[in-house]
């Protein structure tokens, strides 16, 4: 088992709170995976998705058509200012000033328009500095980071990064297993659809320089957890990668080099 009590003690001494970046297409495992590992070290959890959710709510609620990337960015100062997320893992809420979003984010309608919103750069540049300013000023030892550009925009320079991933077949059948009353075949067409889009916007398939693949295809949750935490260790445990990231979007010079953790 990985020694987690050593890693957060690794993250106290850096002084500086270690960033954990994940990446990978829908039902990869990363939110449930991310979150257990976050647990189990002591770290904050950071749901970027949920950002991109919330703004594809908070544009439809305020009567945006989401194909005006103008009309999209002119809400983003009113977004930013209102979005508030937990960032523990044992609690799940987000909100948009005084509505709480945590369920409508989730939504069939919202997971079908959130392309729309995620592909205009002007949003990307928005979230990913209030990301950026969320792992700053955490007040945990670390933070695990999840989406799709984290590993090679928002925290390119982080000392662990991961790409998660799994067989299509598999994702999909994660997915149908939470989704009470679609078929399958519904299911599928969905996932497939907004991974095909977001990859015009995102690289979350190909596996940058430095950054681990995890497939957990062949590896049940605990299975998948503990490979997480291992991948966490063994890049968070030498001399010169204790330390956290600037944050800022420059690759940092030391490198892993890729490696696929499967079994
Ligand atoms: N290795 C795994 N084996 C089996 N089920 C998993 C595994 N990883 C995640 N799951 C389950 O699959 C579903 C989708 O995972 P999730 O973490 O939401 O993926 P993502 O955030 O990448 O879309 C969840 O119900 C989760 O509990
Ligand atoms: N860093 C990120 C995170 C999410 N997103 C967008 O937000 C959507 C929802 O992300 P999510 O993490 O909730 O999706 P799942 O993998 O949980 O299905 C994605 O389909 C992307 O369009 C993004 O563009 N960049």
């Amino acid at each position: 088992m990985t020694d987690t009590t050593q890693i957060g003690r690794d993250a106290l001494a850096a002084g500086t709170p270690i960033v954990v970046a994940v990446d990978g297409p829908a039902g990869s495992g990363k939110s449930s995976v991310c979150r257990e590992s976050a647990r189990r070290l002591g770290f904050g959890y950071l749901d970027t998705g949920a950002a991109y959710r919330a703004l594809t709510w908070f544009a439809i609620d305020s009567g945006c058509d989401l194909d005006d990337g103008d009309a999209v960015a002119t809400l983003l100062p009113s977004f930013v200012d209102r979005y508030r997320i937990s960032q523990s893992p044992d609690e799940r809420w987000v909100r948009v000033g005084e509505v709480d979003v945590s369920e409508f984010i989730r939504d069939t309608a919202i997971s079908g328009e959130v392309w729309r919103v995620s592909r205009v750069p002007a949003a990307r540049e928005a979230l990913t500095a209030l990301f950026r300013n969320t792992m700053a000023s955490t007040t945990s030892p670390g933070i695990i980071a999840e989406g799709r550009d984290i590993t090679t925009v928002v925290a390119a320079d982080a000392p662990a990064r991961i790409l998660m991933t799994a067989d299509e077949a598999v994702r999909i059948a994660r997915r149908a297993g939470e989704k009470v009353g679609e078929t399958v075949a519904a299911v599928a067409e969905s996932v497939s659809a907004r991974d095909a889009r977001d990859a015009k916007v995102t690289n979350f398939t190909d596996a940058a320089d430095g950054v681990t693949v995890l497939d957990t295809t062949r590896l049940d949750f605990e299975q998948s957890v503990e490979a997480f935490l291992r991948i966490v260790a063994s890049a968070t445990s030498g001399p010169h990668q204790t330390t956290a990231p600037s944050l800022a979007a420059a690759p940092s010079a030391v490198r892993h080099d890729n490696t696929k953790e499967s079994r």
